[in-house]
């Protein structure tokens, strides 16, 4: 409870200016709770006072006073909705705002170890279950629980005995409604974990649509779905028993109740110790907590719920770090393009030990290809220079200077990592060429381009720069995409390229016309290209084979070609990929 207390604290915290309209707009619904809890003895003012004795006027009177007490009602209904909405959403605002800005602090290993379709789910369904709680829930139970005690106080003032009839009716009503929350909470919990592996399956098979059909496998890929999709059937069928089932036992209790108070009373008014009026009043005080009553139930069941949907977001909030550099990050100056590991050690989330104290230098200037058999450990190398991953024993260092202690803005400039399958994303051209650089002139975009061989291409569109290219770009070709992804690269005027199997995915064709223009495009750079094509041989001055982690060859093309090992194999085979 202390924790659930904490998590609501922090929930509170993020109202900060809006403090005032939460607070006014809970005054208000408690104003609304009076005025809901007065007019069952207006009613009995007005059968005790005027129907009963006949003196008309003071009926009407009672009725105009009841019609204004309504007013008043639907008044205070609106004011206190908006303001605790109104309150409730710039809260949740800020709260979307910061989990975003930690998802984006994550280290890469995160993404690595949380489904995709669960982050969503934080940033969609969660802050959604929140927003509801801190406007509609806190909304209802604050009316609930004060139009009970406005209720129970003037219950009590006119008779004790129907009084203790309600007391028990609504403590058997909590009591079922409470074990109707623990019971359904859990299953509430694994609809929401299950929602976000539908999720996670929609999305992976949306963005692998192409090997999907290519495939011909979506009968299989229906079939995971279908599996995932019953087990979140079959939750909701049971969250919904449970729901039907302790959802209108209350109606039941209710209705029992009020036929003893109508027993009870109605000798009562015989034995002239309860007036019609009074009946009527308690009668109506039944019917008028009926919603409240059922209504507590689920704002309690939610109110938990809803404090574990702000704790799973805080958790992601808390475990990104708060800063993405050390204090002591320096930045480089006149980067100079060397590379060096020190004895690095590298093992992934999954327990995969890759790398084992690799030690390896790499001069201002070089061009190397990196090669060697699948799962090898090329990319993960790059990655390493990159610091998307941080060795767990060992040092990579740039320019001398532990990549750790540079700040991520000034290794971002001096590194570009040019991924096998670079992101386009759904904008114009130009933006995504200068995405790392929003504020670059159009002169440094279009020098850009040119050194990527795109420009003509951007240029004989008739929008040009001004292009947008559909959703994951899927208006470009595979070689356009990577030039793209060049041009953005060379925006930056970074001194080491790290290309990540940059033709895999292409023809013979525009394979050999960008290794063409990478020639240009990597002049005075330092480059690691990794790649299983003997086409990049071309392109480099040093060649390292790479196996298990380890690297096995090193040297020139020339060298290695006649050392007789690996990589004088791959010659003869045409590639890795010929083997
Ligand atoms: N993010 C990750 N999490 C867990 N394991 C990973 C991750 N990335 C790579 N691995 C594993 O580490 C090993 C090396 O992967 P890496 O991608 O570096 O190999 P590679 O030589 O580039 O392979 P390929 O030529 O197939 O691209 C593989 O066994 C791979 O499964």
């Amino acid at each position: 409870m202390s924790n659930s207390l904490k998590q609501l604290k922090r929930l509170l915290s993020y109202l900060r200016d809006n403090e005032l309209y939460f607070i006014t707009g809970l005054a208000i619904v408690l104003l609304m709770s009076y005025t809901n809890g007065i007019i069952p003895v207006l009613i009995r003012e007005a059968i005790d006072g005027g129907i009963t004795t006949g003196e008309y006027h003071v009926a009407v009177r009672y009725a105009l006073i009841v019609l204004l007490v309504a007013v008043l009602n639907g008044v205070f209904s609106f004011g206190g909705r908006y303001l605790l909405v109104k309150a409730a959403q710039y809260a949740v605002y800020h709260l979307r705002m910061d989990a975003f800005r930690a998802i984006q602090r994550h280290q890469m290993e995160f993404f690595d170890k949380t489904y995709s379709g669960q982050l969503i789910s934080r940033i969609t369904n969660d802050t959604e279950r929140i927003t509801r709680f801190l406007s509609f829930r806190v909304r209802m139970f604050v009316y609930s629980i004060f139009l009970i005690l406005v209720s129970l106080y003037y219950m009590i003032m006119m008779n004790v005995t129907l009084t203790g009839v309600a007391l028990v009716t609504i403590a058997v009503v909590v009591a079922l409604n409470t074990t109707y929350a623990r019971k359904v909470r859990p299953i509430y919990d694994k609809v929401r974990h299950q929602t976000g592996v539908i999720a996670s399956v929609s999305t992976g098979s949306i963005a692998g649509v192409k090997t999907i059909k290519a495939l011909s496998v979506e009968e299989n890929i229906q079939g995971k779905f279908s599996k995932e999709n019953e087990e979140l059937y079959s939750l909701n069928v049971e969250a919904t028993k449970i729901t039907a089932l302790y959802g209108n036992a209350p109606f039941l209790i209710m209705g029992t109740a009020m036929s003893a108070m109508l027993y009870y009373g109605g000798r009562a008014i015989m034995a002239n110790t309860l007036t019609v009026g009074e009946l009527t009043a308690f009668l109506t005080y039944m019917l008028t907590m009926t919603w409240p009553l059922r209504a507590l139930g689920f704002t309690i069941g939610d109110i938990q719920r809803s404090l574990a949907a702000a704790s799973r977001l805080f958790e992601v909030i808390d475990s990104a770090p708060a800063e993405v550099d050390p204090p002591d990050a320096v930045e480089l100056k006149n980067p100079r393009g060397k590379i060096e590991f020190r004895n690095v050690h590298l093992t992934y989330h999954t327990g995969k030990t890759v790398l084992k104290g690799l030690n390896l230098k790499i001069k201002p200037g070089e061009r190397i290809l990196i090669t060697g058999p699948p799962g090898s450990g090329k990319s993960t190398l790059l990655k390493l220079i990159a610091r998307f991953y941080e060795p767990e024993r060992g040092q990579v260092l740039v320019d001398d200077v532990d990549v750790r202690k540079i700040k991520t803005s000034s290794l971002r400039k001096t590194v570009a990592y040019i991924p096998q399958e670079p992101f386009i994303f759904n904008r114009s051209l130009r933006e995504n060429i200068a995405l790392a650089k929003p504020d670059a002139s159009m002169e440094e975009i279009i020098r850009a381009a040119k050194i990527a061989k795109i420009h003509d291409f951007i240029a004989s569109l008739p929008e040009g720069y001004e292009t947008v290219v559909g959703e994951k770009g899927v208006t470009l070709s595979g070689g356009q995409r990577q030039r793209i992804a060049l041009a953005r690269a060379l925006l930056l005027e970074p001194r080491i390229l790290l290309l990540d199997d940059p033709v895999s995915n292409l023809d013979a064709e525009t394979e050999e016309k960008l290794v063409g223009d990478l020639k240009d495009i990597l002049e005075g750079k330092t480059a690691l290209i990794v790649s299983q094509r003997l086409s990049m041989v071309k392109l480099t001055d040093r060649v390292i084979v790479m196996v298990d982690g380890g690297v096995v060859e090193d040297g020139s093309p020339e060298e290695l070609a006649k050392k007789g090992g690996l990589f004088s194999e791959m010659l003869g085979r045409g590639g890795w990929s010929g083997q």
